[in-house]
């Protein structure tokens, strides 16, 4: 039987479960794709660390000879952030080299890109493994949803966060603590900063509105917040009006444009979102057709990644096989309209601290009205020794506009202070 030759880029927790799933699945693999894989070799930065795995790879800390290497006709990339990812992946398109990445940032921010060099030089490049790690849900869009029209695609698409989020409320672990065991579990990046602040969720959502629209947005498109300036008491607090606070990642068709945001979100409990726990996903994508679907999986870890990045390898492989490679993994493009703020409307979770409660709450109700709000639910703290009250409000559906005017006339008002916004979701 003939074997395909891969190389690869990284051999941290992804590129290890890769290198795994490949030992123990060899009988499987050739069945289904017939052909025997084989990592001939892995670039790394330190091989000292990667002794065990030189038993059945080449490690070099060499990239070009990956490049230069005539045999190695698939290499996936897993070394993770913007370069040298990017450079590398251009020149193994260029050398006529297909390529699978995991790589989120890189394809959030240069897919479209990097997808026409692969097109130019009919190559393969397909990043599954980029949204929502063990849930395969970029190809499932491209084919399940080929034919209905996406109105919505939101979700939990960052397992750190998620994780550290299922530790703080259901085990009272302070934050620190919950984000050092997902460093140690392999789910947050090499650096965390992008995990925490949103971003790296955002950076999924630019690939999922992609795929799901075939909008072309940049990060700096719409509005991401993280769950670095989260508090315990509004996570109590919103637990105690039946809610869950959830890193949200949401992507909608409003009026023929295009609303997308990540951010700290009320979850009502039933909510199917407020189930998904640890480092587990969930996306739901709303068809027109369809209606409600939920796609639920493992969104971080090695294992759960790897066999992500084991689909786009077997697909690759047939493609060889075929004569079919170069076809771009989504083909769908529209142009990008942004949603009219006016059409934006959700409810929202207002956190407010301020020093006298009746004078404050005279003037908070007069902003609502003068803004043509109004509010669902209220809920004043006990007042502690220092005398700052802690109001908690849950409005009914405000427009982006109008929330943008509470905002500046809060500020306005110096004297109630607005600790948090947070989106909430209707079931
Ligand atoms: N971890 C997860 O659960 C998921 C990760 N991803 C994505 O997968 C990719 C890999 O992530 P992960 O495995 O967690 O990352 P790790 O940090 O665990 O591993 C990175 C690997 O890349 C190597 N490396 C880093 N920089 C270079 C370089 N310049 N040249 C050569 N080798 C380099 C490192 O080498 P050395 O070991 O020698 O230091 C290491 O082996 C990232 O894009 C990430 O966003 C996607 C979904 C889930
Ligand atoms: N750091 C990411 C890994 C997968 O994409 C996450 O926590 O979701």
């Amino acid at each position: 039987m003939e074997t395909v030759k891969l190389g690869m880029l990284g051999l941290g927790t992804v590129g290890s479960g890769v290198l795994e799933m490949i030992e123990n699945n060899e009988n499987k693999i050739r069945n289904i794709i017939g052909r025997e894989l084989s990592v001939k070799t892995v670039v790394v930065r330190h091989p000292e660390k990667h002794q065990n795995a030189a038993t059945i790879t080449k490690l070099t800390t060499e990239f070009e000879e990956v490049l230069n290497d005539e045999e190695i006709q698939i290499v996936v990339e897993l070394i993770g952030g913007i370069h040298p990812a990017k450079e590398y992946i251009e020149q193994l398109l260029r050398a006529h080299k297909n390529v699978v990445t995991a790589n989120k940032d890189l394809i959030a921010s240069y897919g479209p890109e990097l997808a026409a060099l692969a097109y130019e030089n009919h190559c393969d490049l397909m990043y599954e493994a980029s949204v929502a790690g063990g849930i395969p849900i970029l190809r499932t869009i491209v084919n399940s949803f080929a034919a209905d029209n996406i109105l919505e695609v939101k979700g939990i698409v960052n397992g750190t966060t998620n994780y550290i989020l299922t530790q703080m409320n259901q085990k009272h672990w302070a934050y620190e603590e919950a984000l050092k065991k997902a460093q140690e579990l392999g789910f947050a990046e090499a650096d965390p900063t992008n995990d925490v602040t949103g971003k790296d969720a955002a950076y999924k959502m630019i690939i999922l509105s992609y795929f799901a629209f075939g909008a072309q947005l940049k990060i700096d498109d719409f509005k991401t917040e993280g769950i670095d300036t989260l508090n315990a008491y509004d996570v109590s607090q919103a637990e105690s009006l039946g809610y869950v606070i959830k890193l949200v990642g949401s992507a909608k068709v409003i009026n023929g444009g295009v609303f997308v945001d990540v951010a700290p979100t009320l979850v009502p409990e039933d909510h199917p979102l407020a189930t998904i726990n640890n480092e587990f996903n969930a996306v739901m994508v709303t068809g027109k057709a369809v209606g409600d679907t939920l796609f639920y999986g493992p969104g971080a870890g090695g294992l759960p990644t790897a066999n992500s990045v084991l689909s786009d390898i077997t697909s690759e492989v047939k493609n060889l096989i075929m004569g079919t490679s170069g076809h771009a993994f989504n083909t769908y493009q529209s142009e990008y309209v942004p949603a009219d703020p006016d059409n934006v409307r959700y409810p929202y979770y207002l956190s407010l601290t301020m020093p006298d409660v009746s004078g404050q709450m005279l003037k908070f109700t007069r902003i609502m009205a003068d803004i043509k709000a109004s509010f669902s639910q209220i809920v004043q703290a006990p007042i502690k020794d220092e005398g700052i009250a802690h109001v908690a409000v849950i409005t009914h559906e405000l427009s982006q506009s109008q929330l943008a005017e509470l905002k500046k006339q809060l500020q306005q008002a110096d004297s109630i202070k607005l600790n948090a916004a947070y989106k909430v979701l209707e079931n």
